[in-house]
């Protein structure tokens, strides 16, 4: 059936109260209110397996823990198993703590309401709640009753709940409470609710120690929340005796308002709620009581409930409940506290970082983009707010960094570093881990493992000799002036060389050693901060190190190369970081037939070939070992000899783009020869 292209016959338009000075819009939420947990009744009856008694007993024990005082514990007539367990938790000591009410449900049935109080013989506390639908469309199809009829029915049974219960003298022991529930209240005459409730409410006679509790559900959500608001507020002015009431809500969630009808409804002027955890009931659900107490604790104002461990409360409800919490839930949700999104992601990671700039407490004021709620508020971590995806820019990874290795890398590392995880997360298809985040990090600036190049050893000292500025007069030779003279020991694809070089600095003058390897790099750019515990008194920066970020520029090479080094000595972090630099620019060579440009006609010498590299990359020693000649004949390609005269110019740059294709290389047993002899 398509629908209606008018559906104005079929469906009713909700006609709201006439409140023309009503008050709540104005009022603001200020405390909690009264909870009721009803999951274990209106809850368990939604379920398609409902609990068995174990698992409502843990689920009873955890509401009891976060706090809550009233809970709906049962449907004690309708099944053994909701009977027994009642009887479970009063006999069982210790287990109902004496501020708990255990409240239980029954239609307005004699004898339903005699098994219903019999469940609980014996209970410190014990809530009876009868209910009975008020509305003209239940009176009218499911009952048959009149108005009069439905209030004969609702005094006759409270007359008689309050003759098994707060009369009888058998039941001393027992402190009884009363709840009567017009169901349907929010379909129901506002006028015939006052009517039905004060005959109710004559009929229990409430003290206001002991008041009695009208719950007015929207049984099924009919309208905007602001109706259900007037409904509440309508009710609260015109019922007598206010103060021996409690005006209870109990919101469903049909139009997917049953929060903000909550809320606003306690505006109007209700002192209780009936709820939900993550808002499992009827057909859509009732109201979540997750989300009412957290929206509450935004606003500074403590639920009185205790969501300090939210994980746990979590995987109870989806066992008991067969249903997972749904992953965009307020704030239970898996996904809640994740930004995939580029500008989320920044926005998010400049919010920790001023946080953390501005040393602040946990209970320092949250301003936070995109996040209401501190995580760790509810016991989640921070790991898990910021997940990488395609959609994820530079502050997404950067964020991971971080946090995994405390790494605050600087923006063109941030954006060189993107461009990488962007394209795996593409290449996979989905989302990077954490983890992986962190190894495509470490791999890509040999943080764990630099193969290329090793810093074994190393003196920085004044090079004298090419000192560039004179002392001033007057004033002794300041080593400030000198040029850096760095000698040391490299590992080079595992083979030990001694090194200098000389520059303004160490950094300079390593990169100048480098030249020997054929490897021009130049420092663009540098940052370097601290990482690690920060120890106090005596042992200061103990566990302390240095981080360093190097931008090079590649002779020959438009883009620009990273490279990152971690050491206690921040010299030796910056060394590290150029070595790390020069082993990405040696990995990052076009891989193109090489060429061996030969300043003269004649074939290069071997020790010119020494310098063809492994992956095509220029790497002294030659390979050696027992497999020094298959991977030379691997690596290594020999060009012709090169061109000469007029043309040899663009004859070179051809060969050099690749475009002519090389004999093929030597082979075989003699191949180290043969080249040799080629070479010379
Ligand atoms: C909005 C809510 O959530 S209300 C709570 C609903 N929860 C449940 O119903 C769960 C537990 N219920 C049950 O186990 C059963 O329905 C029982 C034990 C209560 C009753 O079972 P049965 O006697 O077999 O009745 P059944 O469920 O078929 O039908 C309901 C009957 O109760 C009547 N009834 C419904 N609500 C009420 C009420 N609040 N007060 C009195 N009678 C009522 C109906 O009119 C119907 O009467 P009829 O048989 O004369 O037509
Ligand atoms: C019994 C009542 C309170 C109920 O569950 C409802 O109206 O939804």
């Amino acid at each position: 059936m398509p629908m209606l292209q008018d559906p104005s016959k079929k469906y009713r338009r909700f006609r709201p109260l006439h409140i023309p000075d009503r008050q709540w819009p104005s009022k603001t939420l200020e405390k909690p209110p009264r909870w009721l947990a009803t999951d274990l009744r209106d809850g368990n009856q939604s379920l398609v397996d409902p609990m068995d008694s174990n698992q409502k007993y843990r689920y009873f024990q955890m509401l009891v823990e976060l706090g809550y005082k009233e809970i709906e514990v049962s449907f004690p007539s309708a099944s053994d198993t909701d009977f027994d367990f009642t009887r479970r938790l009063v006999e069982t000591p210790g287990v109902v703590p004496d501020d708990v009410w255990l409240q239980v449900l029954s239609p307005c049935r004699q004898d339903l309401i005699r098994r219903t109080v019999d469940s609980l013989k014996g209970a410190k506390k014990a809530l009876l709640h009868l209910y009975l639908a008020t509305s003209e469309c239940f009176q009218r199809i499911v009952f048959g009753f009149t108005n009069e009829q439905s209030i004969e029915l609702a005094v006759k049974c409270t007359q008689y709940a309050r003759s098994i219960t707060k009369d009888d003298p058998s039941q001393t022991g027992t402190e009884w409470a009363y709840e009567f529930s017009p169901e349907t209240f929010s379909d129901t005459s506002p006028e015939f609710v006052i009517q039905i409730c004060e005959a109710v409410k004559a009929a229990w006679e409430p003290s206001e120690t002991n008041p009695i509790v009208f719950n007015l559900p929207a049984t099924v959500e009919m309208s905007t929340p602001n109706v259900y608001a007037d409904q509440i507020e309508y009710f609260c002015r015109n019922i007598s005796e206010r103060s021996k009431i409690c005006v209870s809500l109990h919101p469903h969630n049909d139009r997917g308002c049953a929060v903000a009808a909550a809320e606003l409804a306690q505006m109007a002027g209700a002192d209780r709620v009936e709820g939900t955890l993550f808002g499992n009931g009827e057909r859509t659900g009732n109201v979540d009581l997750v989300t009412l107490a957290l929206n509450l604790y935004t606003q500074g104002i403590h639920p009185k409930i205790n969501f300090s461990n939210i994980n746990p409360v979590i995987d109870i409800v989806e066992e008991s409940n067969k249903i997972p919490v749904h992953p965009r839930a307020p704030y239970g949700g898996q996904l809640v506290v994740c930004a995939f999104s580029g500008s989320h992601q920044d926005a998010i990671k400049k919010g920790f970082q001023t946080r953390e700039a501005a040393n602040a407490t946990s209970d320092d004021p949250w301003q936070m983009p995109y996040l209401p709620l501190d995580p760790q508020d509810i016991g989640r971590t921070y790991e898990a707010i910021i997940r990488v995806n395609s959609q994820s820019g530079k502050g997404g990874a950067a964020w991971i960094v971080y946090r995994t290795l405390e790494l605050d890398l600087p923006r063109g590392l941030q954006v060189a570093f993107s461009r990488l995880v962007q394209k795996e997360t593409e290449t996979l298809g989905r989302e990077l881990l954490s983890n992986e985040i962190q190894t495509l990090f470490e791999d890509t600036y040999h943080l764990k493992e630099n193969t290329h190049f090793i810093l074994v050893d190393y003196n920085i000292t004044a090079d004298r000799a090419s000192s560039p500025v004179p002392p001033e007069k007057g004033r002794s030779q300041n080593t400030k002036n000198f040029k850096r003279r760095f000698d040391g020991v490299v590992a080079v694809e595992g083979v030990e060389h001694h090194i200098h070089g000389v520059g303004n600095g160490p950094i300079s003058s390593l990169a100048n050693a480098l030249k020997g390897f054929g490897i021009e790099l130049d420092v663009a750019d540098y940052k370097e901060h601290s990482i690690g515990k920060k120890t106090g008194g005596g042992g200061a920066g103990a566990d302390v190190k240095a981080a360093t970020y190097i931008e090079c520029t590649v002779a020959g090479r438009k883009e620009k190369i990273w490279g990152v080094g971690i050491h206690e000595d921040v010299v030796q972090a910056s060394l590290i970081a150029l070595l790390s630099a020069a082993s990405s620019s040696v990995l990052s060579r076009p891989k193109s037939p090489l060429v061996v440009l030969a300043p003269s006609p004649e074939r290069p010498k071997f020790s010119t070939l020494q310098k063809l590299a492994v992956n095509g990359s220029l790497v002294t020693p030659p390979p050696s070992g027992p497999d020094a000649v298959s991977r030379l004949e691997a690596n290594v390609t020999v060009t012709p000899p090169p061109p000469s005269g007029p043309d040899a110019v663009s004859k070179l740059e051809a060969n050099v783009n690749g475009s002519t294709i090389p004999p093929l290389p030597p082979s075989g047993p003699d191949t180290v020869s043969k080249l040799e002899a080629k070479a010379n």
